[in-house]
């Protein structure tokens, strides 16, 4: 299955949110969605469920224009918005059979996917628990069940971890990582780690622009020699350590700092690997030249 972004534009009022976005992507891909605050993540989702309508622009499932026929995309997609709407009061089990009368689960299909997905989740032994009583980590879990309902070959999530403690998102992590063997999977957020071990390919997006389309082994190639680390002094810390790209880090021999920039910020620093979360923080910062 291939998804095809034509030029896709999108204009709020006077406000171009979206501006000019190509691209391909496909099944078996992990695409790791990533863009500070506002930068237009959710907005292109929304494009891609087809609950907005692009201004300029289309995207193209296997040719199709999903613009022209939304349905099309809607048979496919699996969709966990940001904030999924659940029921508290219902069961895990009730949740799911409401979710597949509305998705039109053939009546026979709906119990054996349902208990299928429960399984998939580690759901099963509290699928009878009012979801009220779930954790953060649970509900998410139902919430993605309900969106594997019918089998969708398309995935999007919308900044799935929020909220989530860290052993909850590296169980959403795995549950993602093996989703996306047969699956398209999109997952926007403005977490580098949440993706960082699982995705096949970033769209890094700022002010409605893809900045960067393609592998996170190329990113990090390309990020050599821009970030650089030095120790300080504990006393002298550098001053504007928070406005510029820079980290602390405590090490054995004390504090080291780690800064984002293309040329040596000091004559003690030395040029060090970048970390993900690092190189894509270059190309926002326009410090990795694309
Ligand atoms: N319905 C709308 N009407 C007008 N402006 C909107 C609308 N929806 C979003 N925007 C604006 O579009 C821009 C992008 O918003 P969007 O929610 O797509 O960003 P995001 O990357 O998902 O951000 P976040 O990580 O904070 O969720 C923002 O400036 C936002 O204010």
């Amino acid at each position: 299955m291939k998804l095809t972004f034509n030029n896709l534009s999108m204009t709020y009022g006077k406000n171009q949110i979206l501006n000019g976005l190509t691209t391909e992507c496909h099944s078996g891909e992990l695409i790791g969605l990533l863009g500070p605050n506002g930068a237009g993540k959710t907005t292109l989702i929304k494009l891609l469920a087809t609950l907005a309508s692009p201004t300029g622009g289309d995207v193209l499932l296997d040719g199709t224009s999903i613009v022209a026929h939304p349905n099309v995309m809607r048979k496919q997609l699996g969709y966990l918005p940001q904030q999924v709407p659940y029921l508290p009061n219902l069961t895990a089990r009730e949740y799911l059979t409401y979710i597949a009368a509305i998705k039109h689960v053939p009546k026979t299909q709906t119990k054996p996917q349902i208990e299928n997905l429960l399984s998939q989740m580690h759901l099963q032994a509290t699928g009878n628990k009012r979801i009220k009583d779930f954790s953060g980590g649970m509900r998410q879990r139902v919430g993605i069940a309900a969106t594997l309902l019918n089998d969708p070959q398309i995935i999007i999530a919308d900044e799935p971890t929020a909220g989530l403690d860290p052993e909850e998102r590296v169980s959403l992590r795995n549950i993602f990582a093996e989703l996306a063997n047969d699956h398209l999977v999109i997952i926007a957020t403005h977490i580098v780690s949440d993706i960082e071990a699982i995705a096949t390919n970033l769209l890094l997006i700022q002010a409605g622009q893809f900045r960067y389309d393609g592998t996170p082994a190329d990113l990090l190639k390309r990020s050599t020699g821009t970030v650089w680390e030095y120790r300080v002094d504990d006393n002298h810390l550098p001053a504007n350590l928070n406005k510029g790209a820079r980290s602390l880090i405590q090490r054995a021999d004390g504090i080291h700092v780690r800064e984002i920039a293309a040329h040596t910020p000091s004559q003690l620093a030395k040029p060090v690997a970048a970390d993900l979360e690092e190189a894509c923080l270059g190309v926002f910062k326009g410090v990795i030249q694309l």
